[in-house]
């Protein structure tokens, strides 16, 4: 199969348990709770996203025909070096598109593959270090993984307090609350933080990169 990548790019993971870590960066275009275009975003499930994932134009983003191709190609962004190499594959969905090939094709390199997904589809089970963040009104069927990042406050009614009990009873070994980052990011902050304050199994992460001036 081939691959329908937006962008890669060389970085520091910004967010959650692996935050501050260098990696990869590896964009898919294409998600199925949002078509990315502003015109429908409205009507989306899931409806603050903050990412252009839709094409393949982006800075090393294009259309791989094969996983030995775009595995080379993040092996180019990382380096020589073949030590912890890591990988975070995210988009847009990343598991609409991710297959043994790729899976195997990346391990094969040497990388540790993470995941940054939205839980709706089955997280593929090579996957090194799994993080779910779920969107309020999907079916999040993943639940279990390494984290689960939880943005706060959604959107709209958002999730119930009895959807953020059932949460704690999934199998994840960190639970962490980021906060959304809209025209109201400073209150969501503060609304994070007392999120956190009445659940202290969830830890705050921020979104650093966007603090740090990186991608
Ligand atoms: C762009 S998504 C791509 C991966 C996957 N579709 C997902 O939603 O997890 C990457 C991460 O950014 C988070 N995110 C997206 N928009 C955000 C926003 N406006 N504020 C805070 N986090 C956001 C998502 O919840 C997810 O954890
Ligand atoms: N630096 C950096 N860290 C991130 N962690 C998750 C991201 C994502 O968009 O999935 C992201 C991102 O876009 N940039
Ligand atoms: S599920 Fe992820 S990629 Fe899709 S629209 Fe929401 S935040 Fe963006
Ligand atoms: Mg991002």
């Amino acid at each position: 199969m081939s691959y329908a990548v937006k962008e890669m790019f060389l970085t520091l993971q910004g967010e959650g348990v692996h935050g501050g870590r260098r990696a990869v960066f590896l964009r898919f275009a294409g998600c199925n709770l949002w078509t990315g275009r502003e015109r429908d975003r409205a009507d989306a499930v899931c409806r603050f996203c903050d990412t252009d994932f839709v094409g393949t134009d982006g800075d090393g983003g294009g259309k791989f025909a094969t996983a030995a191709a775009l595995a080379d190609a993040a092996q180019d962004f990382w380096g020589p070096n073949r030590e912890l190499r890591y990988i975070v594959l995210t988009g847009g969905e990343p598991m609409l598109q991710i297959d043994d090939a790729l899976v195997d094709a990346l391990h094969d390199r040497g990388f540790t593959i993470a995941i940054e997904s939205n839980g709706t589809l089955p997280v593929h089970p090579g996957i090194d270090w799994v993080c779910i963040s779920p969107k309020a009104g999907s079916d999040v069927i993943q639940q279990s993984g390494n984290e689960l990042k939880l943005v706060w406050p959604q959107p709209g009614a958002g999730h119930s307090a009895q959807e953020v009990d059932a949460m704690e009873r999934w199998a994840f070994d960190h639970l962490l609350v980021q906060p959304l980052d809209d025209a109201a990011a400073a209150a969501n902050v503060q609304a994070a933080i007392a999120f956190v304050m009445e659940r202290p199994r969830w830890r705050l992460t921020l979104q650093s990169h966007k603090y740090l001036g990186l991608r």
